[in-house]
Parts: structure tokens; sequence; C-alpha cells
């Protein structure tokens, strides 16, 4: 189920529809080329949209009280106006209460939530709410930095990237610490835009 929308992704509606797209931008959807690309299409978006129907699996806890920085996480998503990729990275920060959870568990809650039709801060805001719940920390830090294909490829035509900040508990008000975050993810920072 669609948890956002409560529909599971209809396959035969969305491969029906993109059959139509092709006609109405002029193409002959049955030459060769295109005669499977409604279906591919309907495939495609059940893959980038899985996210809806995901749900971490938290099994392995240690205990710590120090910060814990997971750096680098790739993802990509999809925008909610233009249905055009955006992808980057995430940097996740905590300051455990006793509570850490697995290493791995961190890039899947951003998959989670990448795999969707999103904005970019509604992503970096969701991230850090299910590490808030999760780890019971309410000093959590989300950093995201993506690249837009609808501002790179159309619009504004644009190589800008978009920096988005979730900061939670502590990392609000202590810069200290969030400078600390700031060091240790320089090196994983988002390349520049090269095309
Ligand atoms: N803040 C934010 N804006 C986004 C995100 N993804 C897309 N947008 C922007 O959403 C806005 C939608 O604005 P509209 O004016 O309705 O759309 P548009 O006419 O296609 O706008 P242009 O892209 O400027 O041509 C655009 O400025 C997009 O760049 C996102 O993740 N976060
Ligand atoms: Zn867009």
């Amino acid at each position: 189920m669609n948890k956002e929308s409560g529909t599971k992704i209809d396959k035969a509606k969305v491969s029906k529809a993109m059959r139509s797209i092709l006609e109405a931008i002029g193409e002959d959807p049955d030459r060769e080329g295109l005669r499977d690309t409604p279906r591919r299409v309907a495939d495609m978006y059940e893959e980038l949209l899985e996210g809806y129907e995901s749900e971490v699996d938290y099994t392995w806890f240690t205990e710590s009280t120090d910060l814990v920085v997971i750096a680098g996480i790739k993802f990509y998503s999809l925008c909610e106006h233009h249905v055009l990729p955006f992808m980057g990275l995430a940097h996740v920060a905590y300051v455990p209460r006793g509570k850490v959870i697995g290493l791995s568990k961190i890039p899947r809650i951003v998959q989670k939530y990448a795999r969707r039709l999103q904005i970019q801060e509604r992503m970096t805001h969701q991230i850090a709410q299910e590490i808030m719940e999760t780890t019971g920390s309410p000093d959590v830090m989300v950093v995201t930095e993506a690249y837009h294909l609808c501002v790179i490829m159309r619009g504004a035509k644009n190589t800008a990237a978009m920096v988005s900040m979730g900061l939670r508990g502590a990392f609000k008000t202590d810069k200290e610490l969030r400078g600390e975050v700031y060091e240790m993810i320089r090196p994983y920072r988002l390349p520049k835009w090269v095309l």
C-alpha cells in the first residue's frame, strides 16, 4: 500500500497513460523502439517509488552516548513538481541517548524517503524525524545536498546545488557541535556538477 496516497501503483494504468503521452507528443507508440516503453516506464515507477512501501527493519541496537556521524549517503529522488530526478548526498549526525541503531539503517531510512515523489526539504525533515523516533534522541542533524534536473535541464537551466538542513535539539543551539559535524562531513560533500 502507498502510505501517503493510500493506493498501490497501478502498473496497467501507468502503462496506458504512457502510451497516451507518446501519442500526445506525436510519436508512434507501436514503432519498434517504443513498443515496450509504456511497460518499462510502469516498471520504472514501481522501482523509483518503492519508498512508499518500505519499512526499515530495526533488529540490532547498541549502547552509546557518543556522537555518531554517517556521511556521504547517496540518494536519487523525483521532484513532485516535474517528476524529474533530483539526486545527491545526505549526511546524518545524532547524539544518542544510550541507543544506537545499526549503521546500515541510516542509508535505508534515506532510501525510504527518497524513493517517492518528494521535495528536498520534506525528505530532510522525514529522515530527521525517523531517526529521532527510533533512537529516542532529540539531537539530530540531517544535511542533504542535491542537484535538481528540473532546474538544470529546463526552466532556470542553472546548475545550482540545493542544501537543506534539518537541525533538531542541541544542533539548533550548539554552534560548536554543529561545526564539529561540518568538519567531519567536509571530505564527503557533493562534487561540483560538470555538465
Ligand atoms: N524548495 C524546493 N523547490 C523545489 C523542489 N523541487 C522543485 N522545486 C521548485 O518548485 C517550483 C515550482 O514552481 P512553479 O513556478 O509552479 O513551476 P515552474 O513554472 O515549472 O517553475 P520553473 O522551474 O521556474 O520554470 C520551482 O521553482 C522548482 O524549482 C524542492 O525540492 N524544494
Ligand atoms: Zn521540479
